[in-house]
């Protein structure tokens, strides 16, 4: 099980916007960004950058904070999370980089870093970076995620390649059926940051983001098994976040998640992440 996120608001204020795009590349519409590199100062909210293996993560990642993440073209390039930060339009984000992952059912060590950021950390903003050109591959993911948290930016990225190939995705319809904003990118051109941007600042401050999706199992006892066994977890590990994912990771007999239950660990992970 991975530590929890880092607490906003530690450290020096965020540095001033002005002149911060001095060597960004990007376009007119990131003006109000400041890349902050690896030491984003005080900071006002937690973003987590998350999506299948080789989608442009760390791409987006270094777009973001000036860093120089390991980019390549093959899966499982990044096997840990690494963190970095940003202020836009005045205001400091922390941004954690995940290694890909296909499922938060995963069980491989690198995918558990980002399952465990993902169903315990509690960021103020998951972005999903999925690839155009492998949408329906991709979308399970973000239904997943869908089901912990409405906050939550999905970023279409790879049009460019997309394009190449002649598929358009229609990103209204997206948004309209996620229920979450969907930014087209291409992101290792920079396209698509100044409205990626915007989307993550719309979500960080709403107090009114959308619900998770809530999935009920059609076969009854399974549900009532679910919902008596979310209610122990909750007892026992108070202010534990998606009891329901935990209980249902018990009765399908998810090792590394019992053990986490039987030797307290769960509860360390229920530490919240506040936003500001
Ligand atoms: N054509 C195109 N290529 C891109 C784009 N964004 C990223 N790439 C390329 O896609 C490959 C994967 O990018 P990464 O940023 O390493 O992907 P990742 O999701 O961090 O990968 P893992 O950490 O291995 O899961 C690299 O070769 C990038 O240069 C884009 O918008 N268009
Ligand atoms: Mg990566």
């Amino acid at each position: 099980m991975g530590a929890p996120l880092p607490s906003p608001g530690v450290g020096p204020p965020p540095h001033e916007d002005a002149g911060a795009c001095a060597s960004c590349a990007l376009s007119p519409g990131s003006a109000r960004l400041a890349r902050l590199g690896m030491d984003p100062g005080r900071y006002d909210h937690v973003i987590a950058l998350a999506g299948n293996p080789n989608t442009g993560k760390s791409t987006v990642f270094n777009a973001l904070t000036g860093l120089r993440q390991h980019v390549g073209n093959w899966a499982g390039k990044t096997v840990a999370r690494a963190e970095g930060g940003f202020s836009y339009g005045g205001v400091g984000y922390r941004i954690v980089d995940l290694p890909g992952t296909y499922s938060l059912l995963s069980t491989s060590t690198d995918e558990d870093v980002a399952r465990d950021v993902l169903l315990f950390g509690r960021p103020d903003v998951v972005v999903v970076v999925v690839d155009a050109t492998r949408l329906e591959r991709n979308l399970p993911l973000v239904l997943q995620i869908r089901q912990i948290t409405g906050r939550v930016v999905v970023a279409l990225n790879l049009v460019d390649e997309a394009r190449r190939h002649g598929i358009t995705v229609d990103t209204r319809h997206l948004t309209r059926e996620l229920g979450v904003p969907v930014v087209a990118m291409a992101a290792r051109r920079g396209q698509g940051v100044p409205d990626l941007l915007a989307a993550i600042a719309q979500v960080a401050t709403t107090d009114d983001p959308p619900a998770p999706l809530r999935l009920v199992h059609r076969d009854a006892a399974l549900e009532r098994a679910v919902a008596d066994l979310a209610a122990k977890v909750e007892a026992r590990f108070p202010g534990v976040p998606n009891s329901r994912w935990v209980a249902l990771r018990l009765l399908e007999g998810d090792a590394g998640i019992e053990e986490a239950v039987r030797n307290g660990t769960l509860g360390d992970l229920a530490t919240p992440v506040e936003a500001a």
